[in-house]
């Protein structure tokens, strides 16, 4: 019997951000494990015209839950959506609701954040550090509590080139920061944002890093651990293989490529890809929640939740093994043949946007234009390349993560654990993995059908002719025009014309004679 799965039997678990990436794989991995926890309540806001309650039947019914379903048929019921916006005052939560999580909840996964590396620093504030500040109140009112496990990120000190399980603390104090943002204007943050956020690329990683000195510094007599998990991609295995459900990270410049929109990027191939699969993250995620109600560590823990330092991969190899997958898997309707070349040199990268980015768009708005439709290809480009810029940073450098406390809660599993709730990395077979994040992105995130493979690849034949030929016409005419125009290179022409006519009737020649 698993000791983990024992533990959260009974148990009322409170989790931000359920409605995420990480938040849905989390829970879907509780309910199929222990199957007799009490409740998990959700802090769940409306959105995109839909309410809280077909929020939660949405993600009830999609396929990552189907194995739920037969393990625990009563979910509906043990799932309990709480309405709240983690940007208002008490997360405007109803004091009816306020008082049952207050009574009942035993443990807190802080899941919800902004993972928008742009984001307005008001709003990045927050979310990722105000909020976090107003849930630790609110987990110090909890009398049940046994545990509070607070999800950040590998890269909240990625302004370091080696990262130990410890809390690096900001130049200003989290607190001063949460206080001048209620009565600085938009237009003076903007103005300080890039001094505040120093060396690091963006507001999402300062804010993390701050949300985190807010953890350390608010967490009184609470049980607390922090998660550092780095680049979060597709399921490895459970519950099955290659589930994702959003463009962060790496997911949409899968797409990019495999649509044939994004073909170069400035990024080392031999810089370390630290990407780990979510299902890893949620089964460390579980286990600290474990460890830190029984075992009640006397400090709070920093776990890293990462691949580099146990089984690393490069950007090069990651490229070229999700090329490979595109050969066997392509997706339907691409805009040109998949390719994609890393570079490190910032000229070549500016010659690549030009030519094989920003050209094609253009004609191909310029022949939406000639056919009466309405050009978007630049628009769409554009954006693409922003984004591209600002994935970068994180695909030309290398960080090393210390993963002691990590190792260490894997060797207090016990074997039967270390199955259910693996988080061992080193066991991941990277090729396999890139394959099965592929056809899931395929499958899960551009929905398309596997029927439609043979005629993907038939269009991506017609698309390598239309190279071929477009290539073989530019080459003819700019010789049309060189010839037109230079002595010289009217001279190779006559010379490579009259040494192929030599060629031929030498070899005709030769061949009467041997008859
Ligand atoms: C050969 C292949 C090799 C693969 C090689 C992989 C290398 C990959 C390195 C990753 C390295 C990350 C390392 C951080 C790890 C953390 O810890 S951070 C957690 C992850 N967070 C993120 O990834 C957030 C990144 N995204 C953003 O911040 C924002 O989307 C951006 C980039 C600022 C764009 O903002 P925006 O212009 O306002 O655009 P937004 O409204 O978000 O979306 C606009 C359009 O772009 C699309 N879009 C959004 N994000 C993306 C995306 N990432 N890609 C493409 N399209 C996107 C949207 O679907 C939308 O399309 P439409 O619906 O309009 O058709
Ligand atoms: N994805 C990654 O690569 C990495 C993620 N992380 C961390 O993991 C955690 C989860 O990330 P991930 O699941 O990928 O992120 P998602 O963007 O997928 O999910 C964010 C969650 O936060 C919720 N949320 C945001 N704003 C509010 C609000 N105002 N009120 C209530 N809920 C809100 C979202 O709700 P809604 O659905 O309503 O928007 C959503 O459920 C984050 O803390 C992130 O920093 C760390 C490293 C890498």
């Amino acid at each position: 019997m698993s000791m983990i799965a024992a533990f959260y039997s009974g148990k009322s678990i409170l989790i931000t951000g359920a409605t995420g990436f990480m938040g849905k794989v989390l829970m879907e991995k509780l309910f199929r494990t222990s199957p007799d926890l009490k409740v998990i309540y959700i802090l769940v806001r409306p959105k995109a015209g839909q309410t809280t309650q077909q929020r939660v039947f949405q993600i009830l019914n999609s396929k990552l839950f189907e194995k739920v379903k037969e393990v625990c048929p009563n979910v509906h019921e043990k799932i309990r959506a709480i309405y709240a916006d983690l940007n208002q005052n008490d997360f405007a939560i109803s004091k009816e609701d306020m008082q049952e999580l207050l009574s009942c909840t035993n443990i807190v996964f802080h899941c919800a954040a902004t993972v928008r590396f742009d984001d307005h620093l008001r709003h990045a504030v927050q979310l990722n550090v105000t909020a976090t500040q107003q849930l630790l109140l609110m987990a110090s009112q909890m009398p049940k509590l046994e545990a509070f496990i607070h999800i950040s990120t590998a890269f909240s000190n990625c302004n370091l080139k080696h990262i130990d399980e410890v809390i690096y603390p900001c130049p200003v104090e989290p607190k001063k920061i949460i206080d001048s943002m209620e009565w600085l204007d938009d237009a003076i943050i903007d103005e300080i944002t890039p001094k505040l956020i120093g060396d690091r690329p963006n507001t999402y990683t300062y804010t993390k890093a701050l949300g985190e000195m807010v953890v350390q510094q608010e967490s009184g007599n609470l049980n607390i651990a922090i998660i550092r998990p780095s680049i979060v991609g597709a399921t490895w295995q459970e519950p099955f293989p290659g589930w994702v459900d959003n463009l962060n990270g790496p997911s949409g410049l899968i797409i990019a490529a495999g649509k044939g929109f994004l073909r170069a990027i400035r990024a080392t191939p031999m810089a370390v890809a630290d990407l780990i699969p979510v299902d890893t993250v949620v089964n460390l995620t579980l286990a600290v929640g474990w460890y830190t109600a029984v075992h009640r560590p006397k400090s709070t823990l920093i776990y890293h939740c990462t691949s580099g330092n146990l089984n690393p991969c490069n950007w090069g190899k990651m490229g070229f093994q999700v090329l490979a997958t595109f050969e066997k898997i392509p997706f339907e309707r691409a805009f040109r043949r998949p390719y994609a070349d890393f570079t490190t040199n910032t000229i070549t990268t500016q010659y690549w946007n030009a030519v094989s980015h920003r050209a094609p768009a253009i004609i191909y708005d310029f022949y939406l234009r000639l056919t009466g439709r309405k050009p978007r290809m630049t628009k769409v480009m554009n954006r693409l390349l922003r984004t591209v810029s600002m994935l970068e940073y994180f695909v030309n450098r290398s960080w090393e993560w210390s993963t002691y406390n990590t190792e260490m809660l894997m060797s207090e599993l016990s074997p039967e654990d270390q199955r259910v709730f693996n988080f061992d990395v080193r066991q991941l077979n990277w090729l396999e993995y890139i394959e099965n994040y592929v056809l899931g992105v395929k499958k899960y995130l551009l929905k398309e059908d596997m029927a439609g493979i043979p005629e993907a690849k038939q269009h991506l034949k017609r698309l390598r002719n239309i190279h071929y030929l477009f290539n073989t016409a530019l080459f003819l005419i700019a010789w049309r025009l060189l010839i037109a125009r230079s002595q010289m290179a009217r001279n190779v022409w006559f010379f490579i014309v009259s040494f192929c006519y030599k060629f031929l009737s030498y070899f005709r020649a030769s061949s009467t004679l041997k008859v």
